[in-house]
């Protein structure tokens, strides 16, 4: 459902982080690891067509994003990918159900169905009671399953989640990797997770570790220890 294909990427000035890089990623969960600067964020960011490669390609549900501008690139964004980060970025003036409910909104859904949608996706989450309140007024986990909710509620084909329970402690953390794996996996979404929590890693079906190849460019081909 993703594919990265020779995926090289370095920032102005800088050794290249990413080199010859090939990825491809069905519907599984695959936990992104390596150590801190060896490219996880950069990789994630290169598949979400936020950073553009300066060579190979990304597809995402058979939609390449070569060649497209900005806009082309959210469109892919906005209809085949969910993103969960490691702090929530709720939109603070809006209420959890209404930050939740405006993937669906961008997609053109009525405001009526995108909230009747993101209120039974906040259920299965177990934050339903939550929806009127604004981010300021919930816990640091309660922020993050509607950060969750977010990502799944337009029910994408990908979710790309960058050290998505970094922020919280371990027990919150496991339950939050829990609820957004098991959503993932009954929608039969692929879920590709930075992360270099080890305990975390092991929740993947595959993991694929940037830290094995060279450093500090990263050799071809998908990397190692898979489970
Ligand atoms: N905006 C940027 N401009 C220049 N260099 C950057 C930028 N973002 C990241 N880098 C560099 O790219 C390399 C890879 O960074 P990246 O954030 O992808 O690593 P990471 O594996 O996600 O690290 P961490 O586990 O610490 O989040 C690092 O050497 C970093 O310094």
């Amino acid at each position: 459902m993703i594919e990265a294909r020779g995926l090289t990427f370095g920032f102005p000035r800088e050794v290249e982080v990413l080199r010859d890089v090939h990825l491809a990623v069905a519907d599984e969960v695959v936990a992104l690891t390596g150590p801190s600067g060896s490219g996880k964020s950069t990789l994630l960011l290169c598949l979400a067509g936020i950073l553009v490669p300066s060579s190979g390609t990304v597809t995402v549900a058979g939609h390449s994003f070569e060649g497209l501008d900005l806009e082309g690139r959210s469109r892919v964004r906005r209809e085949h990918l969910g993103l969960v980060f490691q702090f929530s970025e709720l939109i603070a003036e809006l209420t959890l159900a209404q930050n939740v409910a405006l993937p669906l909104e961008l997609l053109g859904a009525s405001s009526r169905e995108a909230s009747r949608r993101a209120i039974a996706l906040m259920e299965e989450l177990g934050i339903a009671e939550l929806s009127s309140r604004y981010p300021a007024q919930v816990s640091g986990g309660q922020a993050q399953r509607a950060a969750v909710a977010r990502g799944l509620v337009h029910e994408p084909a990908v979710i790309l989640a960058d050290e998505p329970t970094g922020a919280l402690d371990s027990t919150t953390g496991a339950v939050v990797l829990d609820l957004l794996l098991g959503a993932a996996r009954r929608r039969g979404a692929a879920v590709v997770m930075a992360t270099h929590d080890r305990a975390l890693a092991a929740s993947a079906d595959r993991i694929v570790d940037l830290g094995s190849l060279s450093m500090p460019v990263h050799g071809a081909s998908e990397a190692s220890a898979t489970r």
